[in-house]
């Protein structure tokens, strides 16, 4: 079976926006997202959206909702990335800017700044915000170009995570 590397990705929702932060390293340096990171050995994947979240940007979720999964593959790569994400309207804390996500900024919905992000956002970030199901199988061609992307919506959570399987 092909490698495969997972990872989390959790938006917090306020009143028609969207905690976005601009990644100051690594992977999507440059692009705003959502907050999250690698699962870590032996972490579930809501532990670690939690986790990642509170990192990021000091705010702490109570209801965390998992709405869907993205598929990357790309054809420079061995190694496919699986990407559960998650939303939560219900959350506590300080909210800061960190060492790997900063500035962080609430955008209305209307105002998500696609052109410095994923080219792949505008696809399925409309579900996202809707609170669909949803999966995503996207295969990139070079670090900016999609080659093939498959968006589907579902009913429950269920269909979406036989993607990550
Ligand atoms: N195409 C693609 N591949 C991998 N990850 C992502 C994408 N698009 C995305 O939106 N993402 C998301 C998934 C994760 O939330 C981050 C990447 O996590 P990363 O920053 O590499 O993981 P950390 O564990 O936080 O990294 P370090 O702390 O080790 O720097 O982007």
């Amino acid at each position: 079976m092909a490698t495969r590397k997972l990872f989390t990705l959790v938006f917090l929702k306020r009143q028609g926006s969207v905690l976005l932060g601009l990644k100051t390293r690594g992977l999507g340096k440059g692009l705003w997202n959502g907050f999250g990171g690698k699962i870590e050995d032996g972490e579930s994947v809501v532990n670690c959206a939690r986790r990642e979240l509170r990192e990021e940007c000091g705010l702490m979720a109570s209801d965390l909702k998992q709405l869907g999964v993205v598929k990357y593959e790309a054809d420079f790569e061995e190694c496919a990335s699986i990407v559960h994400v998650f939303t939560s309207s219900k959350f506590e804390g300080e909210e800061k800017a960190s060492e790997e996500m900063n500035p962080i900024k609430w955008y209305k919905y209307h105002d998500i700044p696609y052109m410095q992000m994923w080219p792949d956002s505008v696809s399925w970030y409309p579900l996202m915000l809707q609170e669909k199901f949803f999966s995503a199988h996207v295969i990139y061609s070079t670090e900016s170009t999609i080659r093939e992307s498959i968006i589907q919506e579902y009913g429950s959570i269920n269909n979406a995570l036989k993607l990550a399987q």
